[in-house]
């Protein structure tokens, strides 16, 4: 079970500063790292900031943690809004393909849904904490309204595998779910990700 840091209340500038501090570590030793990110509505705010930090973006490739299965000017595609707003800063937007071979993330950064999905981990899928394959191509059931596509996303071992995990989770909804999972009263998605990753999570919330 990881342990867990929560930061409640905090700013989208201080989570973006969180952020570009654990890069700013990362690539004090490594010429180049990866991170992947959420989609959804919490992050794009967060990522707005990050773009005009002073990150060097050329040494940094940015992965979707998950995508919809539709084009990428459709406006459900998280890479397309992901590029958007980041590739003008510099970063290297690698899209989500079932067939991608993700790297070694820095930091795995999440967000959760309702339902106590990460990445598109949806219930319904039932995702193994020792799944084979680091990428799956997923049907969320139910489809959810807002965004009724099928999905690829990484699998809980390629998150697992990252240096650094941290959630941002807005309402207070969610921060319930987040809380049973974490206390290990349920056996969501969000739940076999936190009981698996080895070190400490951090749960801006
Ligand atoms: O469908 C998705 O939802 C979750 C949560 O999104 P949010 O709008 O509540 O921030 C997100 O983490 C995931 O990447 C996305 O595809």
């Amino acid at each position: 079970m990881s342990q867990l840091e929560i930061i409640a209340g905090a700013p989208n500038e201080a989570i973006a500063a969180f952020v570009a501090e654990r890069l700013h570590a990362a690539l004090s030793v490594s010429a180049e790292v990866a991170i992947t990110v959420p989609g959804g509505s919490t992050p794009f705010p967060i990522f707005e900031i990050l773009a005009s930090s002073n990150l060097p973006w050329s040494r940094i490739a940015v992965w979707p943690g998950d995508d919809r299965l539709v084009d990428e000017d459709h406006p459900a595609s998280n890479v397309g809004k992901i590029r958007a707003l980041l590739e003008p800063a510099g970063a290297r937007i690698v899209p989500l393909t079932p067939t991608a071979q993700p790297p070694h993330f820095a930091l795995a950064w999440l967000g959760m849904g309702g339902d106590g999905h990460i990445a598109s981990l949806f219930p319904n899928t039932d995702p193994q904490v020792d799944d084979p394959s680091p990428v799956r191509r997923l049907t969320p059931d139910p489809l959810p309204p807002e965004a009724p596509f099928d999905r690829v996303s990484l699998t809980i071992p390629a998150l697992v595998d990252a240096d650094e995990a941290m959630f941002v989770i807005r309402g207070s909804d969610k921060r319930l779910v987040f809380d049973a999972a974490a206390a290990g009263d349920n056996d969501l998605p969000v739940a076999r990700f936190l009981r698996t990753f080895p070190k400490t999570v951090t749960c801006f919330c």
